[in-house]
Order: structure tokens, then C-alpha cells, then sequence
């Protein structure tokens, strides 16, 4: 049995007028996921722009997603990695006790550029010290490092590595060979949104998918057909939501996004913080065109 399956919702972190975290709009966009099927939340993703947030404002986003999942009983995953291992020990300490918290979400070092076998044992130290278990967050057009089959492989091998968030820019030969050999309790996690559906497919567990916080319930029924082998209706819902997706992403992640959600006065603003800029007018109008 996988821990985690479905789609989980990395939440943007929405910013009001002052510039600060709001909190209360949130715990509301959270609980419009959740009402709209998704099996989670994930907080502190690339998406919440987990870099940009001071610890309080860390802070305060994880409590916001632990009030609302634990009052759903729904699993939350907490992005806790960083580009040391001391300090991603000491986030992941952080978890302790923090209610709903299911597993972290743990990136691949960045900048450093660490060996392969750095990596794993990176990985490796990290799990034996966390209180929760791992999700591997490989993103290698982000961190300039990634992990190939065998390493992903050994690492889905340790009891507290649960999963991995796989974001290749593709559906590549070390994701298959991933997805062939992985033990059956192992997550491997779409984490590209072009390429969920084909993930799901070849024996993914689900998705951890920006784009959903629109159209949530589609991507929730697309992964859910997926799962349970309706091809035809999974591959066209999949179809319909790929504009969706392009348009979503067509400038740096998650400004398209906030600049829907404020359009459709879901969040108070489109701010992101920099070095991000606001999408661009343009970029908004298109994404909003596709989902009138
Ligand atoms: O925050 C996340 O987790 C995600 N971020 C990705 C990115 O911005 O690269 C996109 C993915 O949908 C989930």
C-alpha cells in the first residue's frame, strides 16, 4: 500500500497588500482543494515559493496547512529540503509533531553540485534522522543535479523513502525504468504537469501538480481514471487540461498561477516575490481565456 496517492496540491503562498503571508486565504484556498477531491496539500513547495519566506513565515504556512488537513484527515506534505545536510536534518526536525504531516518533500541539493553518491548519501543521512519520511524531490532543470534510475532505486529501497517527486521535463528512460522496478509501496509522484497522466500509466501513484489549483477536480477525475486503468477518458481529460498547463507555466512558477487566482479573486494579490516578477498581463488573459 503506497502512502501517498492521488493528487496533492502544492499551495501557492498567497501575499496581502502589505506584503504579508495570508493565512486565513490559505486555509480557504486549501479547503476548496480538498472539497474539490485532491488527496492532499503539499506546503513549501517551489511553488509557495518556500525560498523567498522567512522561518515565522514558514512557520505559519505550515501551521495553516496542518489546521485545515488535520481537520479533513487529509495527509500533508512539507517541502524541508535544503542544499546541506545539517540544515535539511534540522527542517526536517522541525516536523516533529506537527499534526497531519505525513512525509516531507526533500530536494535534491542545489548549487552545490554534489556526486551522485553524494546525493543518495544525502538522502540516506537525512532519513535516518527525520521524524517523517522522505519524498525525494528530483528537479534537475532546477538544482543542476538529478538522479538516475539506479540511484532513485537505492534510495526507494530505504523503509523511511516513501516516494519521489519526479520533474525530468519528461518521461524519460530512467523514469520507466524507475516506474518498472520500484518496490509496489513506493510513490513515484508525477511532478511535471505536462506529463502526469503518462506517469499514472506506467504505474505512478499520482501527482503533485501546481496546475491544480485550477480545474482541481478534472486533474483529481484524470489521475483517478488513470489509476484505475480508464485510459480513454483519462487521456481525454488529459488532453483538454494541456493548454491549461502551457498556459499556466508559460512564464516563471507560480506568477501565472497568482495572477489567476487574483483575477478570480481567490488570493488578495498576484504578488510574488523576488528575484520573481509578476506574469504579465498578457500571460494572465491567456491562461484565464482557457478556463472561462
Ligand atoms: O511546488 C511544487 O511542488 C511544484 N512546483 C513545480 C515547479 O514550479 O517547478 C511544478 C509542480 O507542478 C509542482
Amino acid at each position: 500500500m503506497r502512502l501517498l496517492e492521488g493528487v496533492f496540491v502544492p499551495a501557492v503562498t498567497p501575499f496581502d497588500e502589505s506584503g504579508r503571508v495570508d493565512v486565513a486565504c490559505l486555509e480557504r484556498l486549501l479547503a476548496g482543494f480538498l472539497d474539490d477531491g485532491a488527496a492532499g496539500v503539499v506546503a513549501l513547495g517551489t511553488t509557495g515559493e518556500a525560498s523567498a519566506l522567512d522561518d515565522a513565515e514558514r512557520r505559519a504556512v505550515v501551521d495553516a496547512c496542518a489546521r485545515v488537513c488535520a481537520d479533513r484527515g487529509a495527509p500533508l506534505v512539507v517541502g524541508a529540503g535544503t542544499n546541506d545536510t545539517r540544515t535539511t536534518i534540522a527542517r526536517h526536525e522541525e516536523l516533529a509533531g506537527v499534526p497531519g504531516v505525513v512525509a516531507s518533500l526533500a530536494v535534491v541539493p542545489y548549487y552545490v553540485r554534489p556526486s551522485e553518491p553524494g546525493i543518495v548519501a544525502h538522502f540516506a543521512e537525512v532519513a535516518e534522522r527525520s521524524p517523517v519520511p522522505l519524498v525525494v524531490y528530483n528537479v534537475p532543470y532546477r538544482t543542476a543535479r538529478g538522479l538516475g534510475a539506479d540511484a532513485l532505486l537505492e534510495l526507494a529501497a530505504h523503509p523511511r523513502i516513501v516516494g519521489v517527486k519526479q520533474a525530468v521535463g519528461g518521461v524519460d528512460a530512467d523514469t520507466l525504468r524507475l516506474l518498472a522496478a520500484a518496490p509496489r509501496d513506493f510513490a513515484v509522484l508525477g511532478g511535471d504537469d505536462a506529463y502526469l497522466l503518462p506517469v499514472v500509466l506506467m504505474g505512478g501513484a499520482g501527482a503533485i501538480a501546481a496546475a491544480a489549483h485550477v480545474r482541481t477536480a478534472d486533474f483529481v477525475q484524470m489521475i483517478d481514471d488513470g489509476l484505475a486503468g480508464r485510459v480513454a477518458e483519462a487521456r481525454a481529460r488529459a488532453e483538454a487540461l494541456l493548454p491549461v498547463v502551457l498556459a499556466l507555466f508559460a512564464e516563471p512558477n507560480p506568477a501565472v498561477i497568482k495572477g489567476v487566482l487574483h483575477a478570480q479573486g481567490r488570493i488578495p494579490t498576484p504578488d510574488v516575490r523576488l528575484p520573481l516578477t509578476p506574469a504579465s498581463k498578457p500571460a494572465v488573459d491567456d491562461a484565464l481565456a482557457l478556463l472561462r
